[in-house]
């Protein structure tokens, strides 16, 4: 029997629990994964299975939303954060984390977090699910990658503010960043020459230095470097024109240099389906493309779509690997 996927409740007053149990309904006993969480923070008279151990999960979700109980002090309203859940929000993530490294779970899914209720509640020292979950698995570079049916994006910079990129860009930073997205998305998406759309940082990529020279004399060393390697790089791109559909059918990844440049695109075309993975941990890690929602958290108005897209590919990318390491295929 497969181990299941481990589910982070995440923010207990934005709209993760309640996704939770959607996506519990959606996919039944097809798909087990069991929410680490508090079993108050989900609607009342929710069909819940409290489990001691993830290997029961696969029987307990039969019959109901599994369970594995962490409990939070202090009273849960959806919409404001309690600041006193905060430490058990950070806590949860990392019992995620060692249950797949312990092979219990066969991957790790977050449901969202509020990044400030975490710094201001815990004082978090991480901008995100990303860089923790980095630091806990004590990997120097990881990559965000955002995937659809659609588009696949990965920002090369992350959480920093805008007037940080072009400083934080350096030629390592892309090429260690093409490198480990190059990798994932042969082992992890079964593409075995994937082809990589390289945007440019300012207008027109630089109209030949009239716009700025980073992509003259950084980002194009990098792709011409990496080419000779043999990856199948194109680029620097406009990135305004490379995102409609005539131009996303010639790549498999947009390679993009800043958070907004990559994540737009993706959560216009496909909100609803988007899947965050990263990439470059020793375990998979997935989540849904959106935040906490604290504006319709409790209200039944979350669209579980993303969730159930992020349990699946968690699941699906969990269980390659697991064979893989059974044929000793380091992939
Ligand atoms: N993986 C994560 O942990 C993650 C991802 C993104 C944002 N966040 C955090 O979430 C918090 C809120 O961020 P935000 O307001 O920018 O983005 P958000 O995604 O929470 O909300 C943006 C808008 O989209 C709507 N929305 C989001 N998810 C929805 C869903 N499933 N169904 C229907 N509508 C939905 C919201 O109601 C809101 O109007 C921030 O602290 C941010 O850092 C966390
Ligand atoms: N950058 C992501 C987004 O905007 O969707 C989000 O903040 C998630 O980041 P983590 O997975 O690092 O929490």
């Amino acid at each position: 029997m497969t181990a299941p996927v481990a589910l982070s409740c995440g923010e207990p007053a934005g709209v993760g629990p309640e996704l939770a149990l959607a996506a519990w309904r959606a996919l039944g006993a097809e798909l087990p994964f069991v929410l680490i969480g508090d079993p108050r923070h989900l609607p009342p008279d929710s069909p819940i299975v409290q489990i001691a151990d993830p290997s029961e999960a696969a029987e307990a979700a039969r019959h109901g939303l599994p369970l594995l109980r962490h409990d939070f002090d202090g009273p849960m309203t959806p919409g404001t954060p309690n600041p006193a859940h905060a430490q058990g929000v950070i806590d949860v993530i990392a019992r995620g984390v060692d249950m797949v490294r312990s092979g219990a779970a066969c991957a790790l899914c977050t449901a969202p977090i509020h990044k400030k209720a975490l710094q201001d509640g815990a004082g978090f020292a991480y901008p995100g699910h990303t860089e923790y979950l980095a630091a806990l698995a004590g990997v120097e570079r990881v990559v965000m990658m955002l995937a659809s049916a659609a588009l696949r994006v990965v920002p090369t910079t992350i959480h920093i503010p805008l007037s940080e990129v072009p400083r934080a860009l350096t030629a390592k930073l892309l090429t260690d960043t093409l490198h480990i997205t190059h990798a994932a998305l042969i082992r992890d998406f079964g593409l075995p020459r994937p082809r990589i759309a390289v945007a440019g940082l300012n207008p027109h990529a630089g109209e030949g230095g009239a716009m700025g020279r980073e992509e003259i004399d950084m980002i194009l060393p990098v792709i011409e470097a990496l080419r000779a390697e043999g990856l199948d790089l194109h680029g620097p791109m406009s990135a305004d024109t490379m995102f409609h559909a005539r131009a996303r059918e010639s790549y498999d990844a947009a390679f993009c240099m800043y958070h907004d440049q990559a994540l737009i695109p993706i959560k216009t075309l496909d909100f609803d389906r988007g899947v965050n993975v990263t990439l470059g941990l020793p375990f998979v890690r997935t989540s849904p493309d959106h935040g906490t929602a604290m504006d319709i958290a409790g209200r039944g108005l979350a669209n579980p779509g993303s969730m159930i897209e992020a349990l699946k590919m968690a699941h699906d990318m969990g269980n390659a690997r697991a064979r893989d390491a059974g044929r000793g295929n380091p992939g």
